[in-house]
């Protein structure tokens, strides 16, 4: 269970995370939406630690979080994989390469440059690369490949960290449709599968509806929805996108009140059933 308690992320005068309080099952997939500025990205951020809570707590399995230090916070971030809307490849680099690269929390720098991975991890970034089915590949430069092939490959390089959570922001936003479909579906079947707790940024409200258990609405740094896809009404989600923002969000599918997930979506009966100003 990921625990975070009254976090809080000040830059200067504005408030990017504003109290935020949840907790995260394991195994649940849980989306985050909200307009630009809401405060999504740092959320992610602050709980794999790649920026500093200026107030609260985060904690994993009952241990700290926020006081980890040196060795144990490279482990939490192993831990705890990152994806991005950009890819973050080495691009130079062939896509085996880029994937063994998620070892590094587990080899150091210098080894990991040095390319010394063992046989087995090159077996681990093999199977990897054919679970999202992009092994063919394994021996072509990162920059030779699509953007939804590219994402594919960091997914492939975050599951080489063996997460127990996989951490998505915007892992969506430069694809095309189609592409999009094959990474989403790709992270809902490493959660159902592998039972990896994923949180994912998301824009819009369809994508989110139809791949989440679980949806965590922000505004202005503050969760103010949580509960599953079927809770999701028109006005919690003019509360979450304000009016002008609530059109670009919504398909233009959804005529009804009530915002229910996709045929097919996946169930939400593990996700908490209470709507809440912060859970
Ligand atoms: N390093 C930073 N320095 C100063 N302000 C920042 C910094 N990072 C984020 N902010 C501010 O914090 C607020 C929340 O930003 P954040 O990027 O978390 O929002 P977001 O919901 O992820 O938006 P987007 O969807 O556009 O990425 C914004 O007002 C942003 O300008």
């Amino acid at each position: 269970m990921l625990e975070i308690h009254s976090l809080e992320k000040r830059f200067g005068s504005v408030t990017a995370v504003d109290q935020v309080s949840l907790k995260i099952p394991d195994g649940q997939m849980v989306g985050i939406i909200g307009r630009s500025g809401a405060g999504k990205s740092t959320l992610l951020r602050l709980i794999n630690r790649l920026a500093e809570p200026t107030g609260g707590q985060i904690l994993y399995a009952g241990d700290d979080v926020s006081a980890l230090r040196g060795r144990e916070l490279m482990a939490w971030r192993a831990r705890c994989a990152m994806i991005f809307q950009q890819f973050n490849l080495v691009n130079r680099l062939d896509v085996i390469t880029n994937v063994l690269l998620g070892r590094l929390n587990y080899h150091g720098f210098a080894s990991a440059m040095l390319k010394r991975f063992t046989p087995a991890e090159r077996a681990f970034a093999i199977r990897a690369l054919d679970r999202l089915d992009i092994a063919q590949a394994a021996l072509q430069r990162a920059d030779t490949l699509s953007g939804g092939q590219q994402q594919r490959v960091a997914i492939a390089r975050a599951l080489m960290q063996e997460p127990k959570i996989l951490l998505a922001d915007e892992p969506i936003a430069s694809l095309d449709p189609r592409n999009a479909t094959v990474v989403m579906d790709a992270l809902r079947a490493i959660n159902r599968e592998e039972g990896i707790t994923v949180v994912c940024n998301l824009h819009t409200l369809d994508t989110a509806r139809a791949y989440c258990d679980r949806i965590v609405g922000m505004a202005s740094g503050a969760v103010v929805f949580d509960g599953p896809p079927a809770e999701l009404t028109i006005q919690a989600a003019r509360e979450i996108y304000g009016v002008d923002g609530l059109d670009e969000a919504l398909s233009e599918s959804v005529t009804s009140t009530s915002i229910g997930p996709a045929p097919g979506a996946a169930g939400s009966t593990s996700a908490p059933s209470t709507r809440t100003a912060a859970a």
